[in-house]
């Protein structure tokens, strides 16, 4: 019983009182871009709609942030995505995105698209699911390429590009 029980999280809209959580979440996992504090509260707030968390024993456990893109409305751009190291394998981040796409106000996307370094495996792979599950192609592009980054440090960020989506 205690097994099944660890594994069960709920998926909630993002609110200002996890912004420090994600904050940490994201600066934990190691592979993302750590954006400031800041960024975090006045996504949850500003993009509440499709920030979401996963949360498990009161915890937030993942998060995602993502927003329809101005110039194009029928185009999620899946920011960033993370699931705390202890709580990977129980399907959070597959949840999260499909949690996210189910979404009343991306009723009318019909392309997801996300950038992912091609050294982040767990991610590219996390795309292709969702796209078999929508049924829809992927495709890759440019993204942003190392260059764009100050320094040497970043990789390059791939674009990646679902859809079109045939909302059923
Ligand atoms: C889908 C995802 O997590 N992309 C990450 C983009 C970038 N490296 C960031 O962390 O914001």
């Amino acid at each position: 019983h205690n097994a099944i029980e660890a594994c069960r999280f709920t998926i909630r809209k993002a609110n200002v009182h996890d912004g420090k959580r994600i904050w940490r979440l994201v600066s934990e996992s190691g592979r993302l871009d750590v954006n400031s504090p800041y960024c975090y509260i006045m996504l949850t707030e500003y993009f509440k709609d499709t920030c979401l968390v996963a949360e498990m024993g009161g915890e937030a456990v993942g998060f995602v942030s993502a927003f329809l893109q101005p110039a194009k409305p029928e185009t999620l751009f899946v920011w960033q995505i993370a699931v705390s190291d202890a709580h990977r394998g129980h399907g959070i981040a597959d949840s999260l995105l499909s949690a996210l796409v189910a979404e009343e106000c991306c009723r009318r996307v019909r392309f997801v698209e996300a950038t992912v370094s091609p050294d982040n495996r767990p991610s590219k792979r996390l795309f292709e699911k969702l796209a078999r599950k929508l049924g829809a192609p992927l495709a890759a592009g440019e993204g942003f390429a190392a260059s764009l980054f100050p320094g040497e440090a970043h990789e390059d960020e791939r674009l990646i590009r679902i859809g079109p989506i045939l909302r059923h």
